[in-house]
């Protein structure tokens, strides 16, 4: 790979294009597919005003970006941060469309994000926000053309009122625009907890495939918020023992295993988990470096990159996290042999229980929760193993696997469509 600075390295976007350039190389695509897929196909920008608290008019920039349609309508999270720029919420774009053609459900990818500090703000400003940036993408949002859901600083609230704000638009409910809603207005069991339950299967499915133990098996998760939680919660229940939690201020460590229900609960009273009494302050850093067997990235992107990838000590790495690795770590992690779970394998039980919402949203029928848990189940294990399946089939990694084998489908479906107006 030719030299490129830390800066290049830790732009998603071209993280993101550098694995479909290798592995549209290898699949032999053709050059003109190559175009269409490498670029997204809409990009909106939108700068939108809000009235604030205090009276003050604040200008918001937002994004919503849908890079193919081919397989479905567009399909992904809503990010709201400080950092949130239009590269990361392209390369988040693509990965959708790439995470859901892995999976084999009937989207296509898209994201969207607005540059703001939802921390810092009232739940009336984020309210305003929310229905305005809705109200200025409108037109390109619907169950058939582009569905939303949660991702970083967005949750169940803000669906409600992004699907609230559509509905006023078009003069009746229309609950399937979004997905991860609240359970009363449309929302499916198990959606919240999904990603993470997604997690504690594919790392079943690694154990099984690389004939490791489950029980006692040591875990350190990066990220406490929806994903790294449920992730936790889940896995423990499984039998897996959670030693380290890393959270932008501050880790945890016990290496007999840390009871993630206490340290729910003790977030959720102290909104932070440092204090919590069942486990020792840890560096952060320094957690993502330390003795275990399943590292789970569920925070953001490049935490691992050329400059900490060599001390990596899991033998499987699990992406609960878009994007936490980057493609110079993925050489180094490759000649260490860390087995690598990649993000848009790892992290899809999201969309694919999005996926069962919309579709009970349509029928109007909404399934127990045990239906959508054994549904995902069956969904995730499969896609483990089709990737598995691939990667030794081709010689790549599991990442370059999971891309050549999403490029392929999407590919397909665009050539059985045609291209002409
Ligand atoms: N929510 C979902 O269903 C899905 C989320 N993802 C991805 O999972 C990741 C996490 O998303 P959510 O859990 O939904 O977000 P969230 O906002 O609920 O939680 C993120 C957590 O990570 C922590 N965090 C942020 N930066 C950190 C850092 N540098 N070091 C340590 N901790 C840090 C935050 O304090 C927060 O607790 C993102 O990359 C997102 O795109 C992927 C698929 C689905
Ligand atoms: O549930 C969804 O539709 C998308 C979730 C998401 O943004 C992701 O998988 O990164």
């Amino acid at each position: 790979m030719a030299t490129i600075t830390l800066e290049q390295e830790i732009n998603p976007w071209e993280a993101q294009a550098a694995r479909f350039d290798f592995a549209a190389r290898k699949l032999n695509l053709d050059e003109g597919l190559w175009k269409v897929l490498r670029y997204p196909s809409r990009e909106i920008i939108v700068h939108f005003p809000v009235a604030m608290d205090d009276g003050r008019i604040e200008v918001f920039t937002g994004f919503r970006v849908q890079h193919s349609q081919a397989r479905g309508p567009g399909k992904g999270g809503i990010r709201y941060s400080p950092d949130v720029n239009l590269d990361e919420v392209r390369a988040l774009a693509s990965w959708m469309t790439w995470k859901c053609a892995v999976v084999n459900i009937p989207f296509g990818g898209a994201k969207g994000g607005v540059i703001c500090d939802p921390k810092k703000m009232s739940m009336g400003e984020l309210e305003r926000m929310t229905r305005r940036y809705t109200a200025e993408i409108i037109e390109f949002l619907g169950p058939e053309k582009d569905v939303p859901a949660p991702d970083m600083g967005t949750n169940e609230q803000v669906m409600a009122w992004i699907m609230d704000t559509y509905s006023m638009h078009m003069r009746q409910t229309v609950t399937s625009v979004v997905t991860g809603k609240p359970l009363n207005i449309g929302g499916s069991r198990g959606r919240k907890e999904a990603t993470g339950r997604g997690i504690g299967i594919v790392c079943d499915e690694a154990l099984r495939h690389l004939g490791m133990q489950r029980d006692g098996c040591r875990v350190i998760i990066q990220g406490f918020g929806n994903v790294g939680s449920n992730a936790a919660r889940i896995m423990m229940e499984k039998g897996y023992k959670i030693i380290g939690i890393a959270e932008y201020d501050g880790g945890l460590y016990n290496p007999n295993g840390i009871d993630i229900d206490q340290l729910f609960e003790f977030r959720q009273r102290n909104g932070t988990v440092l204090g919590f009494r069942g486990a020792e302050a840890f560096d952060p850093h320094e957690l993502l470096l330390t003795d275990c067997e399943i590292l789970i990235p569920a925070a953001t992107e490049n935490v691992i990159t050329s400059r900490n990838a060599d001390r990596i000590k899991a033998r499987v790495i699990c992406e609960g996290a878009n994007g936490p690795t980057t493609a110079v770590a993925d050489e180094i992690l490759a000649d260490k042999k860390v087995f690598i779970i990649p993000d848009i394998l790892a992290n899809s039980g999201g969309v694919t229980a999005s996926y069962f919402e919309w579709v009970q949203d349509r029928q109007g029928y909404f399934w127990k929760e045990a239906l959508v848990n054994e549904q995902l189940e069956s969904i995730l294990a499969e896609s483990f193993d089709d990737v598995v399946r691939y990667s030794e089939a081709h010689a790549v990694n599991n990442r370059i696997a999971a891309y050549m084998l999403a490029i392929d489908r999407v590919a397909f479906t665009i050539k059985q469509r045609g291209i002409y107006a």
